[in-house]
């Protein structure tokens, strides 16, 4: 089809450059309750837009003539060498953007030298994943009774997981309007016109119905309907943690032998008791403003909480889309980011291929503005490479 260099096709495809490429056509490819679940936030959504409306508050002041050639991406989190600074965030029911779920979003992030944190509620099992994977990845965990706490860190330890995160925003699940609507639940149902609004998408609804990996798959045997919707229940009764209390953070710490990180803090008070808590690090999140609406945008909070605990691993997600957003969060003293719907779109999308080809965006954008910075590496970035700006500079 190409002649000298030019593309007879009548439409070409339109090259997916951009993470908001892939969420647009991570959206044409999922019924209405996948996108929903994925891309929807509680509430009034005040919280999911705020996380991207931080970084835009945030420029650059760019020094010229550093000579500085191919910057450095690689960092260290939780001990563990990485080639650049963004992990794959648990995400629970990977299973619905695409069958191959966590087993494909681990080995992506391990061909790009980065790790991908499993999720209590994954579609593949703890043992799935790791016997499908070279590197120990992390495992997050959302702790209810005392036993299954303990059942699963001891399975996840088996399989040879070392680093741990604790997830302690979700006492009860946030107000997602856009899943009650769809279908999405608690519990999911299924109408009549959801089912033919289902075969839109035949591809999507082929694969998922024969793959049948649409439950928490840790918690609950068995893949098909009946599961996922015990699963949800098991999300009512257990996920949700009312009663969690600071006192089970220092049991979890005693039971747990590797790096453990605490993922949901917002605020400097919470990180220094995590901290005195024996955390290893914390994990700056509103769980993608999916949980508290009218929380803080991650990017706000940062600040405080990395002037807080000083020698404490921070980590924050929340928003990230591009390069330059990486960037800013290091700058204001983030170890590293985590990313969440980007790479549930780059699932949806290509699988493997898709979630590898969403870091590598990642990656090609923050080599090029640090080039375009004068920053050698990740490491060198502080908050003397920003400057605020009171008003946005762009829609984001
Ligand atoms: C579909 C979906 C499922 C999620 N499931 C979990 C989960 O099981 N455990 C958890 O700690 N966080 C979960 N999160 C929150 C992410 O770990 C992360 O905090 C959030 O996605 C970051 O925001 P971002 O999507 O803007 O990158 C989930 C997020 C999404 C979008
Ligand atoms: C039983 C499925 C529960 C998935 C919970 C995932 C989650 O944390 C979310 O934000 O959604």
């Amino acid at each position: 089809m190409h002649a000298f260099g030019f593309d007879l096709r009548p439409r070409a495809p339109r090259p997916l450059l951009t993470v908001d490429d892939y969420r647009r056509a991570a959206r044409r490819r999922l019924p209405a309750m996948v996108r929903e679940y994925i891309d929807g936030g509680a509430d009034d959504l005040a919280t999911l837009t705020a996380n991207r409306a931080a970084f835009a508050r945030w420029g650059f002041r760019p020094r010229v003539l550093t000579g500085h050639q191919s910057p450095d991406l690689a960092t260290t989190v939780a001990g563990v060498d990485l080639d650049l600074p963004v992990l794959l965030a648990p995400v629970g029911l990977t299973g619905l953007a695409h069958w191959q779920g966590d087993v494909a979003a681990a080995r992506a992030a391990e061909r790009r030298g980065t790790r991908h944190v499993l999720s209590t509620a994954s579609s593949w099992t703890i043992e799935e994943v790791a016997e499908s994977t070279t590197r120990a990845h992390f495992f997050q965990l959302y702790p209810h009774s005392g036993d299954t706490a303990t059942a699963l860190m001891a399975r996840a330890w088996n399989a040879g997981y070392r680093t741990m995160m604790v997830t302690v925003d979700y006492p009860v699940r946030g107000n997602r309007e856009g899943e009650r609507r769809t279908g999405m639940g608690p519990p999911p149902t299924l109408t009549p016109v959801q089912a033919l609004r289902m075969c839109r998408h035949p591809t999507w609804t082929y694969q998922t119905l024969r793959h049948r990996r649409i439950s928490a798959r840790n918690l609950v045997e068995g893949g098909g309907v009946a599961a996922a919707v015990e699963s949800v229940e098991i999300q009512e009764r257990h996920l949700s943690q009312a009663t969690l209390n600071w006192d089970d953070l220092t049991w979890l710490r005693d039971g747990w032998q590797g790096r453990l990180y605490v993922k949901g803090i917002l605020t400097a008070q919470d990180a220094e008791k995590a901290v005195s808590c024996g955390m290893d690090g914390v994990v700056v999140s509103n769980h993608g403003g999916r949980q508290l609406d009218f929380a803080p945008a991650a990017l706000d909070v940062l600040p405080e909480i990395v002037a807080a605990v000083p020698n404490t691993e921070v980590l924050l997600d929340g928003g990230v889309r591009r390069g330059s957003d990486v960037i800013k969060a290091l700058a204001l003293g983030a170890r590293a980011v985590l990313i969440g719907r980007p790479y549930a779109y780059g699932l949806a999308v290509g699988a493997e291929d898709g979630v590898a080809r969403v870091l590598d965006i990642f990656a090609e954008e923050i080599e090029r503005t640090l080039a375009l910075l004068g920053a050698p590496s990740v490491q060198a970035l502080d908050p003397t490479w920003l400057r605020p700006h009171p008003t946005p500079l762009n829609a984001g």
